[in-house]
Protein backbone atom coordinates (compact mmCIF):
# COMPACT_ATOMS: atom_id res chain seq x y z
CA UNK A 1 0.00 0.00 0.00
CA UNK A 2 1.08 3.89 -0.03
CA UNK A 3 1.29 6.49 -2.65
CA UNK A 4 0.63 4.32 -5.54
CA UNK A 5 -2.92 2.98 -3.98
CA UNK A 6 -4.15 6.92 -4.16
CA UNK A 7 -5.54 8.80 -7.17
CA UNK A 8 -5.17 13.26 -7.50
CA UNK A 9 -7.94 14.54 -8.96
CA UNK A 10 -8.65 18.05 -9.54
CA UNK A 11 -12.56 19.65 -8.91
CA UNK A 12 -14.18 21.90 -11.61
CA UNK A 13 -15.15 24.35 -9.04
CA UNK A 14 -11.74 26.30 -9.52
CA UNK A 15 -12.96 27.10 -13.22
CA UNK A 16 -16.78 27.07 -13.29
CA UNK A 17 -19.07 26.60 -9.28
CA UNK A 18 -22.42 24.85 -9.23
CA UNK A 19 -23.10 26.79 -6.10
CA UNK A 20 -22.68 30.16 -8.64
CA UNK A 21 -23.08 28.89 -12.51
CA UNK A 22 -23.02 32.51 -13.43
CA UNK A 23 -19.01 32.80 -12.36
CA UNK A 24 -16.40 31.02 -14.93
CA UNK A 25 -19.65 30.10 -17.38
CA UNK A 26 -17.71 30.95 -20.26
CA UNK A 27 -15.07 27.89 -19.45
CA UNK A 28 -16.14 25.00 -21.44
CA UNK A 29 -15.61 21.03 -20.94
CA UNK A 30 -12.26 20.84 -23.33
CA UNK A 31 -10.62 23.88 -21.66
CA UNK A 32 -11.33 22.30 -18.33
CA UNK A 33 -10.81 18.84 -19.30
CA UNK A 34 -7.53 20.08 -20.93
CA UNK A 35 -6.01 22.22 -18.76
CA UNK A 36 -6.82 19.07 -16.08
CA UNK A 37 -4.06 17.13 -18.24
CA UNK A 38 -1.85 19.98 -18.45
CA UNK A 39 -2.01 20.09 -14.65
CA UNK A 40 -0.78 16.67 -14.44
CA UNK A 41 -3.80 15.00 -12.41
CA UNK A 42 -5.76 11.44 -13.39
CA UNK A 43 -9.14 13.06 -12.89
CA UNK A 44 -11.72 15.05 -12.03
CA UNK A 45 -15.64 14.94 -10.49
CA UNK A 46 -18.56 15.75 -12.91
CA UNK A 47 -20.03 19.26 -12.63
CA UNK A 48 -23.48 20.29 -13.34
CA UNK A 49 -22.65 21.80 -16.61
CA UNK A 50 -21.53 18.07 -17.85
CA UNK A 51 -22.67 16.94 -21.06
CA UNK A 52 -24.69 13.05 -21.34
CA UNK A 53 -22.70 10.65 -20.30
CA UNK A 54 -21.51 8.90 -23.69
CA UNK A 55 -19.99 12.60 -25.07
CA UNK A 56 -18.57 13.23 -21.53
CA UNK A 57 -16.90 9.79 -21.81
CA UNK A 58 -15.07 10.31 -25.60
CA UNK A 59 -13.87 13.74 -23.60
CA UNK A 60 -12.18 11.51 -21.28
CA UNK A 61 -11.08 9.12 -23.30
CA UNK A 62 -8.98 11.53 -25.29
CA UNK A 63 -7.13 12.78 -22.52
CA UNK A 64 -6.92 9.64 -20.47
CA UNK A 65 -8.67 11.21 -17.51
CA UNK A 66 -10.62 9.25 -15.04
CA UNK A 67 -14.20 10.66 -13.20
CA UNK A 68 -13.96 10.19 -9.15
CA UNK A 69 -18.04 11.38 -8.40
CA UNK A 70 -20.31 14.25 -8.31
CA UNK A 71 -22.15 15.66 -6.14
CA UNK A 72 -25.86 15.29 -4.91
CA UNK A 73 -27.70 17.28 -2.82
CA UNK A 74 -30.35 15.11 -0.98
CA UNK A 75 -33.19 16.59 0.15
CA UNK A 76 -34.92 13.33 2.09
CA UNK A 77 -36.45 15.72 5.29
CA UNK A 78 -38.06 18.14 2.79
CA UNK A 79 -39.45 15.65 0.10
CA UNK A 80 -39.09 12.24 1.65
CA UNK A 81 -37.36 8.83 0.61
CA UNK A 82 -39.28 7.90 -2.47
CA UNK A 83 -39.29 11.07 -4.27
CA UNK A 84 -35.37 11.33 -3.27
CA UNK A 85 -34.63 7.57 -4.12
CA UNK A 86 -35.86 8.61 -8.04
CA UNK A 87 -33.42 11.31 -8.32
CA UNK A 88 -30.90 9.59 -6.88
CA UNK A 89 -30.96 6.58 -9.25
CA UNK A 90 -30.57 8.48 -12.32
CA UNK A 91 -27.71 10.42 -10.35
CA UNK A 92 -26.27 6.72 -9.89
CA UNK A 93 -27.07 5.45 -13.58
CA UNK A 94 -24.82 8.40 -14.87
CA UNK A 95 -22.13 7.87 -12.75
CA UNK A 96 -21.94 4.23 -13.67
CA UNK A 97 -22.10 5.10 -17.44
CA UNK A 98 -19.07 7.08 -16.97
CA UNK A 99 -16.96 4.56 -14.56
CA UNK A 100 -17.30 6.76 -11.40
CA UNK A 101 -16.31 5.26 -8.06
CA UNK A 102 -18.34 7.34 -5.83
CA UNK A 103 -21.43 9.11 -5.25
CA UNK A 104 -21.29 12.58 -3.14
CA UNK A 105 -24.06 13.01 -1.08
CA UNK A 106 -25.02 16.07 1.40
CA UNK A 107 -28.55 16.75 2.61
CA UNK A 108 -29.78 19.96 1.69
CA UNK A 109 -32.74 20.57 3.69
CA UNK A 110 -32.83 24.16 5.60
CA UNK A 111 -29.03 24.50 4.33
CA UNK A 112 -28.15 28.04 3.73
CA UNK A 113 -24.91 27.29 2.12
CA UNK A 114 -26.98 29.14 -0.87
CA UNK A 115 -28.57 32.11 1.34
CA UNK A 116 -27.30 35.28 1.82
CA UNK A 117 -26.99 34.37 5.59
CA UNK A 118 -24.22 34.40 7.98
CA UNK A 119 -22.54 30.88 7.32
CA UNK A 120 -20.71 31.47 11.11
CA UNK A 121 -23.65 31.54 13.02
CA UNK A 122 -26.91 30.36 11.33
CA UNK A 123 -26.25 26.85 10.38
CA UNK A 124 -29.33 24.84 11.09
CA UNK A 125 -29.71 21.80 13.13
CA UNK A 126 -32.32 18.63 12.68
CA UNK A 127 -34.40 17.16 15.14
CA UNK A 128 -34.05 14.05 17.16
CA UNK A 129 -36.88 12.44 14.69
CA UNK A 130 -34.96 14.14 11.42
CA UNK A 131 -31.94 12.43 12.44
CA UNK A 132 -33.67 9.29 12.95
CA UNK A 133 -34.87 9.75 8.99
CA UNK A 134 -32.12 11.05 7.90
CA UNK A 135 -29.92 8.44 8.79
CA UNK A 136 -32.45 5.86 7.57
CA UNK A 137 -32.46 7.30 4.09
CA UNK A 138 -28.67 7.69 3.90
CA UNK A 139 -28.47 3.66 4.48
CA UNK A 140 -30.92 3.12 1.93
CA UNK A 141 -29.38 5.21 -0.41
CA UNK A 142 -26.51 3.97 0.48
CA UNK A 143 -28.05 0.27 -0.83
CA UNK A 144 -28.60 2.04 -4.48
CA UNK A 145 -25.40 3.25 -4.72
CA UNK A 146 -24.33 -0.39 -4.41
CA UNK A 147 -26.08 -1.80 -7.02
CA UNK A 148 -24.92 0.42 -8.94
CA UNK A 149 -20.96 0.05 -8.27
CA UNK A 150 -20.63 3.07 -6.38
CA UNK A 151 -20.28 3.86 -3.01
CA UNK A 152 -22.19 6.99 -1.02
CA UNK A 153 -19.74 8.86 0.71
CA UNK A 154 -21.26 12.01 2.69
CA UNK A 155 -20.01 15.28 2.38
CA UNK A 156 -19.98 17.23 5.36
CA UNK A 157 -20.54 20.79 4.72
CA UNK A 158 -20.97 24.36 6.49
CA UNK A 159 -24.21 26.10 6.62
CA UNK A 160 -25.67 22.46 6.72
CA UNK A 161 -27.19 19.84 9.71
CA UNK A 162 -23.70 17.95 8.99
CA UNK A 163 -21.13 20.48 9.21
CA UNK A 164 -19.48 19.83 12.85
CA UNK A 165 -17.27 17.06 14.31
CA UNK A 166 -20.29 16.31 16.66
CA UNK A 167 -22.63 16.17 13.78
CA UNK A 168 -20.73 13.99 11.63
CA UNK A 169 -19.84 11.35 14.87
CA UNK A 170 -23.26 11.12 15.20
CA UNK A 171 -23.79 10.36 10.94
CA UNK A 172 -21.88 7.68 11.20
CA UNK A 173 -22.66 6.07 14.58
CA UNK A 174 -26.45 6.14 13.16
CA UNK A 175 -25.54 4.97 9.73
CA UNK A 176 -24.70 1.36 8.40
CA UNK A 177 -20.92 1.22 7.68
CA UNK A 178 -21.78 -0.85 4.86
CA UNK A 179 -23.63 1.80 3.30
CA UNK A 180 -22.56 5.43 3.87
CA UNK A 181 -18.84 6.24 3.97
CA UNK A 182 -17.46 9.50 4.78
CA UNK A 183 -15.79 12.36 2.58
CA UNK A 184 -13.62 14.10 4.26
CA UNK A 185 -13.41 17.61 3.12
CA UNK A 186 -10.53 19.53 4.92
CA UNK A 187 -11.58 23.29 4.18
CA UNK A 188 -15.38 22.61 5.55
CA UNK A 189 -14.10 21.10 9.18
CA UNK A 190 -10.71 23.71 8.92
CA UNK A 191 -13.46 26.75 8.60
CA UNK A 192 -16.21 24.76 10.95
CA UNK A 193 -14.16 23.61 14.25
CA UNK A 194 -10.43 24.56 13.07
CA UNK A 195 -9.67 21.14 14.17
CA UNK A 196 -8.80 19.31 10.74
CA UNK A 197 -7.08 16.18 11.85
CA UNK A 198 -9.59 15.01 14.80
CA UNK A 199 -12.90 14.35 12.59
CA UNK A 200 -9.88 12.00 9.89
CA UNK A 201 -8.46 9.92 12.80
CA UNK A 202 -11.50 9.40 14.31
CA UNK A 203 -13.44 7.99 11.33
CA UNK A 204 -10.61 7.12 9.09
CA UNK A 205 -12.17 3.91 8.66
CA UNK A 206 -15.29 5.14 7.22
CA UNK A 207 -12.91 7.69 5.08
CA UNK A 208 -13.44 6.67 1.04
CA UNK A 209 -13.26 9.82 -0.61
CA UNK A 210 -11.20 12.78 0.25
CA UNK A 211 -11.37 16.66 -1.50
CA UNK A 212 -8.06 18.22 -0.27
CA UNK A 213 -9.04 22.41 0.22
CA UNK A 214 -6.93 24.71 2.02
CA UNK A 215 -8.10 28.10 3.62
CA UNK A 216 -6.38 31.60 3.63
CA UNK A 217 -6.83 32.08 7.33
CA UNK A 218 -6.81 36.02 7.26
CA UNK A 219 -9.37 36.14 4.59
CA UNK A 220 -11.36 33.45 7.16
CA UNK A 221 -11.11 35.73 10.04
CA UNK A 222 -12.40 38.72 7.90
CA UNK A 223 -15.94 36.68 6.85
CA UNK A 224 -16.04 35.79 10.31
CA UNK A 225 -16.14 39.38 11.80
CA UNK A 226 -18.42 40.50 8.95
CA UNK A 227 -20.94 37.32 9.23
CA UNK A 228 -20.63 36.71 5.53
CA UNK A 229 -22.84 34.48 3.41
CA UNK A 230 -20.95 30.82 2.63
CA UNK A 231 -21.38 32.31 -1.06
CA UNK A 232 -19.75 35.77 -0.11
CA UNK A 233 -17.01 33.87 1.91
CA UNK A 234 -15.84 31.90 -0.62
CA UNK A 235 -15.88 34.58 -3.45
CA UNK A 236 -13.72 36.57 -1.14
CA UNK A 237 -11.14 34.32 -1.27
CA UNK A 238 -11.63 32.03 2.07
CA UNK A 239 -10.70 29.26 0.18
CA UNK A 240 -7.51 27.90 -1.92
CA UNK A 241 -5.55 25.37 -3.81
CA UNK A 242 -3.13 23.46 -0.92
CA UNK A 243 -0.05 25.08 -0.72
CA UNK A 244 -1.43 28.23 -1.05
CA UNK A 245 -3.46 28.41 2.85
CA UNK A 246 -2.85 27.45 6.44
CA UNK A 247 -3.36 23.96 5.94
CA UNK A 248 -0.58 21.33 6.36
CA UNK A 249 -1.56 18.46 4.42
CA UNK A 250 2.00 17.00 5.42
CA UNK A 251 -0.34 15.46 8.19
CA UNK A 252 -3.64 14.36 6.68
CA UNK A 253 -1.51 13.08 3.66
CA UNK A 254 1.12 11.22 5.97
CA UNK A 255 -2.04 9.60 8.24
CA UNK A 256 -4.11 8.58 5.26
CA UNK A 257 -0.53 6.79 3.85
CA UNK A 258 -0.52 5.00 7.34
CA UNK A 259 -3.93 4.09 6.92
CA UNK A 260 -3.76 2.47 3.98
CA UNK A 261 -5.97 4.55 2.34
CA UNK A 262 -7.19 3.49 -0.89
CA UNK A 263 -8.76 6.01 -3.70
CA UNK A 264 -9.43 9.62 -4.82
CA UNK A 265 -7.66 12.59 -3.11
CA UNK A 266 -9.37 16.13 -5.00
CA UNK A 267 -8.19 18.87 -4.91
CA UNK A 268 -10.77 21.59 -4.35
CA UNK A 269 -11.03 25.04 -4.26
CA UNK A 270 -13.93 27.71 -5.07
CA UNK A 271 -12.76 30.77 -6.02
CA UNK A 272 -13.74 33.18 -8.44
CA UNK A 273 -12.32 32.41 -11.91
CA UNK A 274 -12.03 35.76 -12.65
CA UNK A 275 -9.94 36.47 -9.88
CA UNK A 276 -7.84 33.40 -9.43
CA UNK A 277 -7.04 31.84 -12.52
CA UNK A 278 -7.84 28.56 -12.58
CA UNK A 279 -4.84 26.68 -14.47
CA UNK A 280 -2.54 29.00 -12.32
CA UNK A 281 -3.72 27.54 -9.19
CA UNK A 282 -3.90 23.89 -10.24
CA UNK A 283 -0.53 24.13 -11.01
CA UNK A 284 0.19 25.31 -7.63
CA UNK A 285 -1.41 22.65 -6.18
CA UNK A 286 0.46 20.06 -8.35
CA UNK A 287 3.49 21.87 -7.55
CA UNK A 288 2.43 21.61 -3.42
CA UNK A 289 1.64 17.73 -3.96
CA UNK A 290 4.61 16.81 -6.28
CA UNK A 291 6.72 18.48 -2.87
CA UNK A 292 4.43 16.70 -0.17
CA UNK A 293 4.77 13.17 -2.29
CA UNK A 294 8.63 13.61 -2.21
CA UNK A 295 9.07 14.18 1.72
CA UNK A 296 11.21 11.70 3.47
CA UNK A 297 9.19 11.05 6.34
CA UNK A 298 5.73 10.10 3.74
CA UNK A 299 7.92 8.03 2.00
O1 LIG B 1 -17.37 19.34 -2.50
C1 LIG B 1 -17.95 20.41 -2.64
C2 LIG B 1 -18.96 20.61 -3.73
C3 LIG B 1 -19.47 22.03 -3.83
O2 LIG B 1 -20.64 22.14 -4.55
C4 LIG B 1 -19.61 22.61 -2.46
O3 LIG B 1 -20.34 23.75 -2.39
C5 LIG B 1 -18.19 22.81 -1.98
O4 LIG B 1 -18.12 23.59 -0.82
C6 LIG B 1 -17.60 21.47 -1.74
O5 LIG B 1 -16.78 21.26 -0.81
CO1 LIG C 1 -15.78 19.38 -0.89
Amino acid sequence: MGQQEILWGIAPIGWRNDDMPEIGAENTLSHLLSDIVVAGFQGTEVGGFFPEASILKKELQLRNLRIAGQWFSSFILRDGLEETEKAFRQHCAYLQQVEATVAVVSEQTYSIQGLDQNIFTEKPNFSDLEWKNLCQGLNRLGMIAKDYNLMLVYHHHLGTGIQTSEEVDRLMVNTDPSFVHLLYDTGHIYVSDGDYMGLLEKHIDRVRHVHFKDVREVVLQECKKIGRSFLASFLSGMFTVPGDGCIDFAKPYKFLLESDYKGWIVIEAEQDPSVAHPLEYALIARKYIDRLCRQEDIQ
